[in-house]
């Protein structure tokens, strides 16, 4: 019986299967196909040029192998590239690989290079060692470390789960690890001490720090020049990825789609992925329901408003690092008045030593009430729920706990979803933070108490009455 490509092919994946993980002949080697067989050359399909790479790097060994038990000592692979196009164009094209790739690698003397775009067949591997490792700057900022990022009740979990995946990257469940919270919370600097640690504990692992405007705007400049290919190659072969307020693909679906192939490929393969975004994922609008499952898929970590003592934690620290002293009352005024943004935070005390380095002038509390008031005139507008629950309470002559108590009284129910629509109204905390602040509810809870309000206020007059009321005493 003669051979033909098929026939070889088999044989060599029976061989193959035999010899791997079932995971990695899965994604490896089902999708090949094999397309001619001339003299001992066997030429195989495969379904980008990340696969191929990725072939020759890891299986070129046993690729030889099996094809020399089948066709000789002659034996010859030849790889056929064919995209299929998800991105634009309905057919699929085979690539032609300019010959610049070929000579990035650590090339052999006698390696045979397709003349440029002449073939779309890269020729006889088995003299072609792998790509090099390409060098990629991560972007992270080494200041934002676990060192710097304070502790407290606020982040507890997500600090926690950052160093978890910092230990073993990929390896964990958290995978993708998706830090959200409000303004100023510290997500970007979580991010980094992430990157940072992995970089300190992996140096040959490949991370990536990118903010999702400037991936959106990446994408966009691929598409312009032709070129997205590349864009998704360069990002399929990063090990940690962490790409910063991912809210911001919200809309863009040709990013969007982009993305998701990235992050499967990246998933698939135990690569890591680190998200942060200023919404939780069930809040996410405008981002496609595949791509928020994907998100869901790990473990989405809060980052909270922190407590008194974390918030003076990080003002001393902040003191320390830059050499500086103040007196505890100004240290615990700044923590008392400032308490829902921590960049705020810090921005005050650097005004704060600037005025009283440049005047030259002691560090009082007259000069910390009047920088803070700079801050807090600017944060008044920024409502906090304990303080909506305390206005709603008193205008319902009723005290906070009744109003979040399980009771189904009409008029206690109203209250608490008026507490709710005007929390979602008013401050930037997720649905879901919403609930558990305002009696321990859940996300759908906020939601059917907003959507209520909305409804009762357009067919009730006193219920109507009530919200002006309600939103004057709030917004004075
Ligand atoms: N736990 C913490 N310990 C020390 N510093 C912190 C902590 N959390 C945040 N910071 C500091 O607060 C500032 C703001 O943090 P960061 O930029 O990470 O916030 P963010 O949540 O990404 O904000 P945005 O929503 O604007 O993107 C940074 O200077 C950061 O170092």
């Amino acid at each position: 019986m003669s051979n033909t490509a098929a026939t070889v092919w088999n044989n060599c994946l029976a061989f193959i299967e035999d010899n791997i993980t079932s995971q990695a002949y899965k994604t490896w080697f089902e999708p090949i196909k094999a397309v001619k067989l001339t003299d001992s050359a066997l030429s195989i399909q495969v379904p980008s040029k990340f696969f191929y790479e990725w072939l020759e790097e890891h299986y070129v060994k046993l690729l030889k192998v099996a094809l020399t038990k089948e066709l000789g000592a002659t034996a010859k692979l030849v790889y056929v590239i064919r995209m299929e196009n998800t991105y634009g164009n309905k057919q699929p094209f085979t690539e032609r690989i300019p010959s610049s790739n070929r000579s990035n690698t650590q090339a052999s003397q006698n390696v045979d290079v397709p003349l440029k775009n002449k073939s779309p067949e890269l020729k006889n591997p088995f003299v072609i060692p792998g790509i090099r490792n390409v060098k990629i700057e991560s972007q992270l900022n080494p200041n934002y470390n676990f060192d710097s990022f304070l502790e407290g009740e606020s982040n507890r979990l997500a600090r926690s789960a950052g160093i978890a995946v910092a230990n073993k990257p990929g390896g964990t469940s958290f995978n993708p690890l998706l830090v959200f919270g409000g303004v100023g919370l510290g997500k970007t600097h979580l991010a980094h001490a992430i990157g940072v640690d992995i970089k300190d504990k992996y140096p040959e692992k490949t991370v990536l720090y990118i903010s999702a405007e400037k991936f959106v705007q990446q994408y966009s400049e691929s598409v312009q020049k032709n070129n997205r290919n590349d864009f998704i190659h360069f990002y399929q072969v990063i090990d940690v990825l962490i790409v910063d307020d991912i809210q911001l693909l919200s809309g863009k679906a040709g990013t969007q789609d982009v993305f998701f192939h990235i992050f499967n490929h990246l998933h698939q393969n135990g690569r890591q992925v680190i998200l942060t975004s200023d919404k939780a994922p069930v809040d996410m609008i405008d981002i496609e329901q595949r791509l928020l499952s994907r998100f869901k898929w790990g473990l989405s970590a809060e980052l909270n408003h922190p407590d008194y003592e974390t918030r003076v934690a990080i003002i001393k620290n902040k003191l320390y690092r830059d050499g500086v002293e103040m007196p505890d009352d100004i240290v615990e005024f700044l923590a008392n008045n400032i308490k829902t943004n921590i960049r705020e935070l810090e921005g005050a005390i650097i005004s704060l030593i600037a005025h009283s380095s440049f005047n030259k002038k002691e560090i009082t509390i007259e000069l910390a009430k009047k920088i803070v008031d700079n801050y807090v005139k600017h944060t008044k507008r920024e409502v906090s729920i304990d303080y909506i629950q305390k206005v709603v309470s008193d205008y319902f002559q009723m005290d906070v706990e009744t109003l979040q108590s399980k009771t189904r009284k009409r008029h206690i129910v109203q209250a608490r979803q008026l507490a709710m629509f005007f929390a979602k109204k008013f401050t930037k905390a997720s649905l879901a933070s919403i609930g558990s602040q305002i009696g321990q509810r859940d996300h759908a809870t906020v939601l059917h108490a907003c959507k209520t309000v909305d409804n009762l206020s357009s067919t009730d007059k006193q219920f109507r009455k009530y919200v002006e009321d309600l939103q004057k005493k709030l917004t004075i």
